[in-house]
């Protein structure tokens, strides 16, 4: 068999577990299992296969486990987010290209290198990570509710100097003296009834904990809205990732705890995204 027909087998086999991306998924398999490059696939399709035993059973391996609906970054262990490689595993949501939106609104709005941000809800670390790197700003900070999360967000972080909290919400945090700049979250937004319907990638691999938003889907903007403010230095501002559905919901709770200059921001594809407010440092409601 010629290494052109072995990824041809696997993407066959794939498309029969009803994989939409079969091909590209299989490639990513294959690509790691025998460390193939696209270069050396183009000259070497045509000739004779010669895999190790050890990386033909982990491209098997590797097929039979996306077979089953296991989400292909479990199996590879990372996913890209703003350029960037991020470890990922069944304790942490998988970043996803949506939440780039929320990452480059922030970039785009605070130039000022010299702020504090804190992430909250910050599961793999996505976020708080690519901030510190790509916006260079004084003090990031992240907080989770979940140990496991925080730990493979420390492992995200590398070299860069975040700071790990494990709090539910806002719990660990005290007004006066945890004060910031900028909050970011991307929070858990989905509608527990709707969590059933989720591909099974989803619904039975991802952390039920990173996904349910409570009945309504609101349940932790509503904390947000309500205790960020505690939070925030004077002028300081909010950024909230929403349901494609959500934005002017989230919008209406920010105005109603007090915020200012608040807004919509779509994403590539028209939809809801981030909702961002800033906070007066008035009198709270
Ligand atoms: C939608 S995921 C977002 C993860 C990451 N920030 C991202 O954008 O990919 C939501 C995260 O919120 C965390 N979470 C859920 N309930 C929480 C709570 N009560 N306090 C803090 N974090 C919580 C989950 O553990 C999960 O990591």
């Amino acid at each position: 068999m010629t290494w052109g027909e072995l990824l041809k087998q696997g993407q066959e086999r794939l498309k029969k577990a009803g994989i939409q991306e079969y091909e590209l998924d299989a490639w990513y398999l294959f690509e790691q299992a025998f460390s193939m490059s696209r270069a050396r696939y183009f000259l070497d399709a045509k000739e004779e296969a010669a895999p190790e035993a050890p990386a033909l059973k982990a491209y098997e391996n590797g097929l039979e486990r996306r077979s089953g609906r296991v989400p292909l970054q479990h199996i590879l262990g990372t996913q890209e987010f703003m350029g960037m490689e991020f470890f990922v595993n069944a304790h942490v949501l998988i970043p996803r290209q949506d939440t780039e939106t929320l990452v480059e609104t922030v970039l785009n709005e605070q130039k000022n290198r010299n702020i504090s941000v804190l992430d909250m809800c910050t599961g793999s670390g996505c976020i708080a990570v690519s901030l510190k790197a790509l916006g260079g700003y004084a003090r990031v900070a992240a907080a989770d509710i979940s140990s496991e999360a925080l730990e493979v967000a420390e492992k995200n972080a590398g070299t860069y100097p975040v700071e790990f909290r494990q709090s539910d919400m806002f719990a660990a945090f005290e007004p006066g003296r945890d004060m910031f700049d900028v909050i970011v979250s991307n929070p858990p937004y989905i509608p527990s009834e709707v969590i059933r319907g989720l591909e099974p990638e989803v619904r039975d691999h991802e952390p039920l904990g990173a996904l349910d938003g409570k009945e309504d889907g609101l349940y932790f903007y509503r904390i947000l809205a309500e205790q960020c403010g505690d939070f925030l230095n004077q002028g300081g501002s909010v950024y909230f990732e929403t349901g494609h559905d959500q934005g002017a919901a989230v919008k209406t709770l920010l105005e109603s705890h007090g915020f200012q200059d608040t807004k919509v921001i779509k994403d590539l594809a028209g939809m809801d995204r981030v909702v961002r407010g800033t906070w007066p440092g008035q009198i709270r409601k």
